[in-house]
């Protein structure tokens, strides 16, 4: 069926070309807006599929503030402008266009950055349906599971990580005119593992009696729509909740989403997001709000029927049973190091985005793990057991990439003695990891377009075309929107392989990952080498924390192994690090390594040896409190610096 198209343009004779433009290629132009008033007016009377919108329009506000609505309404729209003013760039990117298209435009630039923008909107649609089937599947498995309602509860959280991301998840209705307090929280502390604080465990954490913490809910208003809080709004907005206050002081909390469900008796829960990113959410998190509302709705009207419902107890007798709970998908990241929020985030997206057919672009400095990551998307795929196939795309000359990644017909060229299979074609029914794509010359981005769009390949030198079913990753630690800016990527490339980005953390903003890096490259190149080399010294893994990393893990890796070669004995007590100053400037958004998700498990076990005077041992003893084995409570503590004094 034809998309129907609104154009929002106030130049009439710009707007009157589009229209023919889009008519002569089959689309529905279901009008033409001068101003925002009037397209707001014409998406209530003709609900368009898309909009094509110009930036500067006829009245007060422009197509950026319209976009934001747009945004909200989930309408997809490309910006045609003629303003290429960085700043107005900026704000326009902030709304999430699904392209931009410059004026003075040719027929073929809006033909394909259409084409593009409905293909990126429709596999996101696919997404959300996606997701919503996916969650009511999960959400009838968890009801009929024989588990209690906090488990239930806290299944179901795990099972939204993928889509609201989170440190901590806090579930309950508005607070009621009595003393009782209504409230489970759980603390993320693993990929998949989960502390379970309900009304008792936060007693102990906070050292407030249950009629306080009720006294610190009750005077909040919750917002009866989703809403996200950035660090600065968070801090704004716990200024008059001050049980969110409560919450973000404990366990190092910095953004927020607030997001209510209401159930079919009309009863509503608020499930409360919190991150200890400083800008974990914005407008697309709410737009997966709303397709989870439904499933959710379904499941806390379920929840709310099942006897001993946590957020009903009318008793004040709440017992602790500390628990943590993971299960055995925590093995899917087996090999890749480290429990940083940061990487977690890198798993939850990974997890997500398996499934599916989807490209993936990987962003981040080199050495950061970014080829590990696209072999586990692979891993966790239904193309698992079909071929991987690498492409460096820096690696080789400009004149042979054609060649290696489409294949030659004998003769093609000079010196092409046989036939070649290109590694589209090997990467058939499997993966294909085109690596350092930023390095790819102009005139093989056109090729590699064509491939992308019509899934077929041409051998150079070859008549007939080959149809190709082949998952697309592709990595850079180039600024790609940069290189499109500068003319050297092709933005419509760009636009087809970002459709579902993952940034890889450096490793110097996850230096809390540090030790358990060094730890595991150290016991592989102990292996290797046959020695026996216990550890690394305090002084030296503190001297790791100082240094930058800017060669990442890759560079920690080559670090190791030089010193397990290198040392003569039991253990690495010394390592010369590079000299390298670390830079002044400190990118304040993406330092966020200075709270941990350790911080908040530390708070929590020094608030149970606090109750307990320090006793960790036997009845009455922290480990018995936390529900938790001495021993591994006593490994806890020394991976998290506490000692039996219970003083960091
Ligand atoms: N989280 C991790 N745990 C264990 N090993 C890791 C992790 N991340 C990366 N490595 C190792 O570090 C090295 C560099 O990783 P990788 O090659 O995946 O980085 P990259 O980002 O693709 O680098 P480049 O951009 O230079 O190609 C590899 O040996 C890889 O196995």
């Amino acid at each position: 069926m034809s998309k129907t198209i609104l154009i929002v343009e106030d130049e009439f004779i710009i707007a009157d070309v589009l229209s023919n433009i889009l008519e002569t290629a089959g689309y529905k132009v279901c009008g033409i807006a001068d101003s925002v008033g009037e397209a707001l007016g014409m998406i209530t009377e003709f609900k368009p599929d898309f909009i094509l919108l110009d930036i500067y329009l006829k009245g007060k506000l422009t197509g950026i503030d319209l976009a934001q609505r747009l945004g909200q309404m989930n309408i997809p729209f490309i910006y045609i402008s003629a303003n290429s003013n960085q700043k107005v760039l900026e704000d326009a990117k902030v709304t999430n266009p699904y392209g931009f298209v410059v004026k003075p435009f040719r027929e073929k630039d809006v033909l394909v950055a259409l084409d593009i923008a409905i293909y990126r909107h429709e596999n996101q649609l696919e997404q959300g349906e996606r997701q919503n089937a996916l969650l009511q599947k999960k959400a009838a498995e968890i009801l009929s599971s024989a588990e209690n309602c906090e488990h239930k509860l806290l299944q179901m959280g795990k099972a939204l990580q993928p889509y609201i991301p989170f440190e901590f998840l806090s579930v309950g209705g508005q607070q009621q005119e009595d003393d009782n307090f209504y409230e489970i929280c759980f603390s993320r502390i693993g990929f998949d593992e989960y502390q379970l604080i309900g009304p008792a465990e936060l007693m102990v954490v906070t050292n407030l009696k249950q009629h306080e913490l009720a006294g610190l809910k009750s005077v909040e208003k919750p917002n009866p729509i989703a809403t996200w809080y950035d660090e600065q709004e968070f801090n704004r907005l716990v200024r008059s909740e001050l049980f969110k206050k409560l919450l973000a002081d404990v366990y190092g909390l910095r953004s927020h989403l607030s997001f209510p469900v209401k159930t079919g008796a009309g009863k509503v829960y608020y499930l409360n997001f919190y991150s200890r990113r400083p800008d974990a959410y914005d407008a697309a998190h709410l737009v997966q709000c709303n397709h989870l509302r439904q499933p959710l709705s379904a499941f806390m009207e379920s929840l709310q029927r099942l006897p001993n419902n946590p957020l009903f107890v009318e008793t004040g007798n709440y017992s602790v049973h500390h628990e943590v709970s993971a299960s055995h998908s925590s093995n899917l990241f087996n090999g890749i190091i480290g429990n940083s929020h940061l990487l977690l985030t890198v798993f939850d997206h990974v997890a997500q985005v398996s499934p599916s057919d989807c490209s993936v672009l990987i962003l981040g400095e080199s050495g950061t793990g970014k080829e590990k990551i696209a072999e586990r998307i692979h891993a966790l795929s239904a193309r698992k057991d079909k071929p991987f196939i690498r492409i460096n795309c820096a690696a080789l000359p400009a004149t042979l990439i054609d060649s290696e990644l489409f294949g030659h017909e004998k003769g093609a060229f000079t010196g092409a003695y046989e036939r070649k299979t290109g590694k589209f074609e090997q990467a058939h029914t499997g993966t294909i990891f085109l690596d350092e794509i930023g390095e790819l010359p102009r005139e093989s981005q056109s090729k590699l377009l064509r491939v992308l769009q019509e899934k077929e390949i041409e051998r150079i030198g070859g008549r007939s075309t080959i149809k190709t079913d082949v998952r697309i990753i592709a990595a850079t630690n180039r600024d790609l929107d940069k290189e499109v800016a500068e003319g050297h990527f092709r933005l419509d490339l760009f636009y087809r392989i970002n459709v579902f980005p993952i940034n890889m953390p450096p490793l110097r903003d996850r230096k809390e990952d540090l030790a358990d890096l060094a730890a595991h490259f150290l016991k592989i190149y102990t292996r290797k080498t046959g020695k026996n080399i216990r550890g690394i010294t305090q002084g030296v893994l503190d001297s790791m924390m100082e240094y930058h990393w800017p060669g990442n893990i890759r560079e920690l890796e080559n670090l190791i192994e030089r010193n397990v070669l290198l040392t003569r004995d039991d253990m690495i007590s010394s390592m010369a690090l590079p000299t390298q100053p670390e830079p002044v400037v400190v990118n304040v958004a993406a330092d966020t390594s200075a709270i941990t998700m350790r911080d908040g498990e530390r708070a929590h076990i020094l608030a149970a040896l606090k109750k307990c005077n320090g006793k960790i041992w036997g009845e009455g003893g922290a480990a018995s409190l936390l529900n938790l084995p001495p021993t591994t409570l006593n490994s806890k503590m020394k991976k998290l610096g506490i000692r039996k004094d219970y003083r960091v």
